[in-house]
């Protein structure tokens, strides 16, 4: 079993670097093999996703991943800016299946300033489309002043598209999740998130979707404008089962649920492709205004870890003992700052790295 680690820029490096920690203390056989990406990568080699990185990922079974980004980039074009990173990955790997559960662990109830009966036992699945919508359509770009003058552009466009295929199969993902869930005495319900009333790209979205959704008449399927999902998953949050998006909403609400986890220090996502091929990396960035500081929270990171090995490396056993060990360090009181609460633990993140591995050992 093959690992590309990528820590990237910012807190992924501090959050990586406990996440493998983690990894390296469950006997399991794997060989890592480190790469630069993002900021780190430019500095170096002048680009955020060298051919060298972009080759370990897809010649690896899996890849963990930090995250990227760091303002002191932001004076740069596009293609050179760190976030194309993640996007190149996700794009030439056909990373198309982002799936960002958000589950409140209950050690975390107490903790919320939401109403413990909002949060209480909440686990909601948000399934994002990851290689299409706006993020990738063609054409973007911007148009230059009428009078040639350069630089002055005029206006700047992007394209929301999605082919029927690329929403079949992002469907058929959520209502195969739903399926599974229900299984495990979840609701079995799909809500599709769209904004049918006004775009043409979300009518055929939730056209194709309510297509495909006749093919499983055990799963009750909804439709819901993203504006009022917005507001329903804070006032309603466990009215939720799956959620399914296109890649621009889903990226909004996975931060929005987030908070309903406690942080978003605690919301992990696995991309998947076709292969069953993955990349794991927490929903959040890289904090600049904490990196190098040592109190980034590394539970989505370990927690990514632990999705990883359930989707993509076959070890759901190690996966268990990996959230064990999460509850067990939650139970145990600790916090990072962005989970810190009166009467519990505040520790910085290689401390709650520490106190993951104690539990596993
Ligand atoms: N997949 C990725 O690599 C990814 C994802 C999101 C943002 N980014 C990039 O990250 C940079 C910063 O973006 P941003 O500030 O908008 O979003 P961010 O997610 O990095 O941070 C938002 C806020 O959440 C806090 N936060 C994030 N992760 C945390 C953690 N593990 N523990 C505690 N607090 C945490 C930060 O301190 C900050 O206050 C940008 O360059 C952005 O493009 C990258
Ligand atoms: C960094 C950025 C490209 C990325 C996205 O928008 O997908 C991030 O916000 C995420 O959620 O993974
Ligand atoms: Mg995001």
């Amino acid at each position: 079993m093959k690992i590309a680690i990528l820590p990237g820029d910012g807190i992924g490096t501090e959050i990586v670097a406990e996440a493998v920690r983690v990894l390296n203390v469950l006997d399991l056989k794997f060989e890592m093999e480190t790469a630069l990406v993002g900021g780190a990568a430019f500095d170096a080699h002048g680009h955020p996703l060298p051919e060298s990185t972009l080759k370990l990922a897809m010649a690896s079974d899996a890849v963990l991943f930090g995250a990227v980004g760091d303002w002191k980039y932001d004076t740069l074009d596009r293609p050179l800016r760190p976030e194309q990173a993640i996007l190149g990955l996700r794009k030439n790997m056909g990373l198309f299946a982002n799936f960002r559960p958000a589950i409140c662990y209950e050690q975390l109830v107490g903790a919320s300033s939401l109403k413990p009966e909002l949060i209480s036992g909440l686990d909601i699945l948000i399934i994002r489309e990851l290689t299409g919508d706006i993020y990738f359509g063609q054409p973007r770009g911007r148009r230059v002043a009428t009078d040639g003058h350069f630089p002055g552009a005029e206006e700047a466009f992007d394209t929301m598209r999605y082919s029927k295929p690329e929403i079949e199969r992002i469907a058929h993902v959520a209502f195969q999740a739903a399926r599974k869930r229900k299984a495990a005495g979840k609701e079995g319900r799909v809500t599709s998130v769209d904004k049918a009333n006004v775009l043409e790209t979300f009518q055929f979205w939730k056209d194709v979707v309510s297509e495909v959704g006749k093919e499983y008449p055990d799963i009750a399927l909804d439709h819901m404008y993203v504006d009022n999902a917005a507001m329903q998953l804070v006032k309603e949050p466990k009215r939720f089962d799956v959620v399914v998006t296109g890649n621009m909403f889903g990226d909004i609400l996975s931060d929005e649920a987030s908070m309903l986890t406690g942080s978003i220090g605690m919301l992990p996502s696995a991309s998947l492709n076709s292969k069953n091929q993955g990349l794991y990396e927490p929903s959040h960035g890289s904090a600049p205004d904490i990196a190098g500081k040592g109190v980034a929270n590394p539970l989505a990171t370990i927690l990514s870890a632990a999705m990883m090995l359930r989707f993509s490396l076959n070890q759901a056993a190690a996966a268990d003992r990996i959230e064990t060990a999460v509850k067990a360090v939650l139970a145990q009181g600790l916090r990072t700052p962005d989970i810190y609460s009166e009467g519990t633990t505040k520790v910085g993140t290689s401390q709650m790295g520490d106190a993951v591995v104690k539990a596993l050992r």
